[in-house]
């Protein structure tokens, strides 16, 4: 009996006991959890040790270069320093500091990419997804940055302690969004700045892309002055961005970047090539990992689905899809296929990209355009149509 009494206020006491800490998250794994399409999914397991085992193969000459290299860079604060210490030989599996850019576009999948990449062992997290230290924290145009600027970017943003605890076998880099729209300036000085980075630009159908951005700014509640004063119709705002002759969606920033990043330093990703089901998705990430210098499959050849906001709610919920009648998309289509066919333009006068891939490129955006004509439009130039994106 007295036993039972025992065992009850054990049972009593436990009851009344907080529950076990969580264990901790470490910096890496709070960043994954944030990458998860739903919350009960497991947070994906990293060996952060993996980039080490090509230590192990090196020659003792090798093994010095690798020590020079980390010691030089790791020495650095500011960027000057970093120019020199950089233009020292590296040992096999060594990268530069910073090694990448995924300069935008914003909602063309760079979550999504970010995501993929920071699970590869070869990548070094930041410490932030989307710092825009050097479009926001540095004055424009010259990008001038200030030594603490500079030494909080280098130290801490680009997390130079745990890249150089790794010798630079794990590749740092900065995927802030808005850089890529910031071409006419920031396409030059990053050039000069970090002259070996590889740089990398998504593109999404410039409709659906500015339907997006427009939702994205909706939902965090920024003021759409077009939105307001044209009564909630989303058609004029879409037409004013596309039509946007400095920007024109994509055309007129990607040329800069073009213009001053070599074939071999600047790679361009199609939205919906990337994130298709089909084996395009697998390739486009292979061709991103080989074009970065890193082992082709892995973390795994499918791009995860994150930080997504359209097809969220019930059938009628705002994103599900946007009215504008035939003759207005016909508009936009129009826009946006001369948006398109400058990018493509681009592509065959910079010698980038194969003739055919060039071809699915146009024909991708031209799909999604004939979807919502034939599926989602009613007959006749005023038939409602209710257009999904991409
Ligand atoms: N794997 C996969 N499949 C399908 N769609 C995908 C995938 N990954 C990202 N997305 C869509 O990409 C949009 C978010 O893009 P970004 O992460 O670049 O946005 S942001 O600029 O960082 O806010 C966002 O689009 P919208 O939902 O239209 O906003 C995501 O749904």
């Amino acid at each position: 009996m007295q036993r039972d009494i025992a065992s009850f206020g054990r049972g009593l006491y436990t009851r009344l006991l907080p529950p076990p800490p969580e264990p901790e998250l470490t910096p890496l794994q709070q960043q994954l959890m944030g990458c998860r399409t739903f919350k009960n999914e497991e947070i994906p397991f990293v060996d952060e040790t993996a980039s080490l085992k090509v230590l192990d193969t090196y020659t003792s000459q090798q093994r010095q270069t690798a020590e020079r290299f980390t010691a030089a860079v790791a020495a650095c604060s500011n960027f000057t320093c970093l120019q020199r210490a950089n233009k020292l030989p590296r040992a096999p599996g060594q990268f530069r500091f910073p090694h990448f850019f995924i300069l935008g576009f914003p909602k063309c999948a760079t979550t999504s990419l970010y995501c993929h990449l920071i699970q590869h062992p070869q990548v070094q997290y930041p410490r932030h997804k989307e710092p825009h230290t050097l479009n926001m924290q540095c004055s424009a145009p010259k990008m001038e940055c200030s030594p603490e600027v500079q030494r909080e970017y280098v130290t801490e943003t680009l997390n130079m302690g745990e890249a150089a605890a790794s010798m630079f076998t794990r590749a740092a880099f900065d995927g802030s969004t808005h850089y890529a729209a910031e071409g006419h300036y920031m396409a030059e000085r990053l050039k000069a700045t970090f002259p070996w980075a590889k740089v990398v630009i998504s593109m999404r159908d410039p409709i659906s892309q500015a339907l997006a951005m427009h939702l994205h700014n909706l939902s965090h509640n920024r003021t759409d002055v077009c939105w307001e004063e044209s009564g909630k119709r989303i058609y004029p705002c879409i037409a004013q961005d596309l039509e946007d002759a400095a920007r024109a969606r994509y055309g007129p920033r990607v040329a800069k970047w073009m213009q001053h990043f070599s074939a071999d330093q600047l790679m361009l990703v199609q939205y919906e090539s990337v994130i298709s089901k089909g084996p395009s998705m697998a390739e486009d990430l292979q061709e991103l990992k080989g074009f970065l210098g890193f082992e082709l499959h892995l973390p795994s050849d499918s791009l995860p689905l994150t930080n997504w906001k359209h097809n969220r709610g019930g059938p009628d919920a705002l994103g599900r899809y946007w009215n504008m009648t035939r003759s207005e998309y016909e508009h936009l289509v129009d826009l946006a296929r001369r948006n398109a066919q400058e990018v493509i333009k681009l592509m065959e006068t910079n010698g980038r990209a194969e003739k055919q891939q060039r071809a699915n490129w146009l024909r991708n955006w031209e799909d999604v355009w004939k979807m919502n004509l034939e599926d989602n439009c009613e007959a006749g130039p005023d038939g409602n149509c209710k257009i999904v994106v991409s």
